[in-house]
């Protein structure tokens, strides 16, 4: 069933106020995270929290299945694989409530040829749905992707909690390589509940507002890496 813009907009709020309410949202003392990207950060959003929360991670996993269900339609996915390591717990819950097969997918192959990185059953030309915590700039989407297609597996959507939203980079890669990104809520809805329930200091908010305006500046300026590697 669709979702009306209102319904997704509540979607993203209440994600946004759970994981300002569990501390998922880190700022960094003085020294800025370094991502996985090697971009500098002074802010980090640790989604693995959510699996500690029952009831936290009840209501993000019935929202999930409803954005599911209206972007992508559960008819038109054969498998969930669950990306390695903090997706596992989500593709899991998701293949539970929807009754279908479980993969995963290694960051690394264990082993030689196209089943190296894909841990369970699958059959070549299977639809799956990527399952991740979180999508900053994407490259290990694509990498993801690429393993899952090389195995002879149909993936076109990746459905996730969290996404930066913040690199166009981003959208270009995504589109050149066929896949949409899913996600629950963004960086534009943490702000805006932030500010709504008063949750950084004046301080740490211009400091992240600094980062999000220009990342790769603000990461340059940080010892961080000055560009993405795609
Ligand atoms: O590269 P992106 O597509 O933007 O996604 C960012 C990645 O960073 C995290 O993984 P990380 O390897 O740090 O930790 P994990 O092993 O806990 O998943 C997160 O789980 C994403 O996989
Ligand atoms: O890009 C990353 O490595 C990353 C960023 C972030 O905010 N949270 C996370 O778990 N990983």
């Amino acid at each position: 069933m669709p979702l009306s813009a209102q319904t997704r907009a509540d979607f993203a709020r209440r994600t946004a106020l759970a994981l300002l309410d569990i501390h998922a949202v880190e700022v960094a003392g003085e020294r800025p995270f370094i991502l996985s990207s090697g971009v500098a950060s002074p802010v980090y959003i640790n989604v693995r929290k959510v699996i500690s929360f029952p009831a936290i991670r009840e209501e993000l996993m019935g929202f999930a299945s409803r954005v599911i269900e209206a972007e992508i339609g559960h008819d038109r996915i054969d498998a969930i694989a669950g990306a390695e390591t903090a997706g596992i717990p989500f593709a899991a819950w998701i293949a539970a409530s929807t009754g279908l097969p479980l993969q995963y997918v290694r960051k690394r192959a264990q082993g030689f040829g196209p089943e190296a990185h894909i841990e369970g059953v699958w059959e070549p030309g299977q639809r799956v749905l990527l399952v991740e915590d979180l999508t900053t700039d994407g490259a290990s989407k694509l990498r993801f992707c690429e393993a899952l297609r090389a195995a002879g597996l149909v993936v076109n959507d990746v459905f996730m909690l969290f996404q930066y939203d913040i690199f166009p980079q981003t959208r270009a890669a995504m589109q050149r390589s066929d896949i949409r990104l899913h996600a629950l809520a963004t960086w534009k809805d943490i702000l805006d509940v932030a500010q709504a329930h008063d949750r950084f200091t004046p301080e740490n908010r211009a400091t992240i507002a600094a980062f999000l305006h220009d990342p790769l500046a603000w990461s340059a300026a940080h010892g961080g890496a000055r560009s993405l590697a795609f």
